[in-house]
């Protein structure tokens, strides 16, 4: 069996903005996406007959219902690729979280499968085909330090962030990111990212510009939903973060440290309390 192992890096938002509704129901957002070391692995192998899945554990679907698979099915369907597909995933990013975990691993089961087979799919085509699995999807292949607009299939590379220490903590309960779109309500954001601001101190690689541009207006849903994001945004704080900022729809946030001990020491603590936490950098 031929398998090739491929990292499913999860994203964290430098900024989330919502722009308006569409006439489907999906948001266009203006958001700075960033890729961190906290990382699912995927390995995709000749198997069998078909396409089957497995994983490390029973939070995630183990059939067509997990988005790895419908993204091997997708890609089956593009290029009829006739080979039977094995795809385990070891899971590491909290499920439901807000950090784009199911999305990772599309986006790195479509890049593996493509490598595996020698389908020869550029990375263009599999951003297309990545747009049809989620919103989140596209950057995911791409990776890396991003400008992510339109319901998130528009992406411009920005200047790589500079590394930011982070502590991600989750609290026990997950969150439904269409739950939180639907009940987003533009008159109750009262501060909203400068995205230009943010690609400015990227360009200029100005981390105090960069940290003080990060804000993501879906905590107005989330935080007045679940006080207990509001406890960890301020928990972080409280530690020395230069800045607490939920993660997507949440419900994880996270805390932006201004160095590696001072992130070791607030995750030494929140470990104690939280049941999820996680030290991290960006990449
Ligand atoms: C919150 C973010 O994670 C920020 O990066 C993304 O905007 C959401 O990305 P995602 O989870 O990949 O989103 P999808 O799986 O495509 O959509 C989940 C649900 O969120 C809502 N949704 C998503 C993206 C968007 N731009 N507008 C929306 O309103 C839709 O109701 C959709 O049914
Ligand atoms: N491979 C997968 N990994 C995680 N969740 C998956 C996967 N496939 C399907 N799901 C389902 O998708 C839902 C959302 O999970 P995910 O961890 O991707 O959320 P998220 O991090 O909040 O996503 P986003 O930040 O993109 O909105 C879960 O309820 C889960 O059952």
């Amino acid at each position: 069996m031929t398998g090739l192992t491929v990292p499913a890096y999860a994203k964290i938002n430098l900024t989330l903005d919502v722009l308006g509704k569409r006439e489907d129901n999906y948001h266009e957002v203006s958001m700075i996406l960033q890729s961190i070391n906290l990382r699912d692995l995927v390995t995709v192998s000749r198997s069998g007959k078909g396409i089957t899945i497995d994983s490390n554990t029973a939070a995630i679907p183990a059939d067509y219902d997990n988005l790895a698979y419908r993204a091997a099915l997708l890609l089956k369907e593009r290029t009829g690729f006739t080979e039977g597909i094995h795809i385990y995933i070891e899971k590491n990013i909290p499920v439901a979280a807000g950090l784009g975990g199911g999305s990772a691993d599309a986006a790195a089961t479509l890049i593996g499968i493509n490598y595996l087979l020698g389908l020869g799919l550029t990375p263009g085509e599999l951003i297309c085909l990545g747009k049809q699995l989620g919103a989140d999807v596209p950057f995911c292949i791409l990776g890396g330090t991003a400008l992510v607009e339109g319901i998130g299939e528009k992406l411009t590379i920005l200047p790589k962030a500079p590394t930011l220490w982070l502590v991600l903590a989750k609290p026990e309960f997950g969150v439904s990111t269409a739950e939180v779109y639907r009940r987003f309500d533009k008159n109750k954001v009262t501060e909203r990212p400068d995205n230009a601001a943010a690609v400015e101190a990227l360009a200029r690689e100005d981390m105090e510009l960069l940290v003080a541009n990060m804000v993501n207006v879906l905590e107005t849903v989330t935080l007045e939903h679940y006080p207990e994001v509001a406890r960890i945004k301020d928990r972080m704080l409280s530690l020395g973060a230069m800045r607490a900022v939920m993660c997507g729809s949440g419900p994880t946030v996270m805390g932006v440290f201004g160095g590696q001990k001072e992130a070791e020491q607030a995750y030494v603590l929140l470990k104690e309390e939280y049941p999820e936490v996680f030290l991290t950098r960006t990449r």
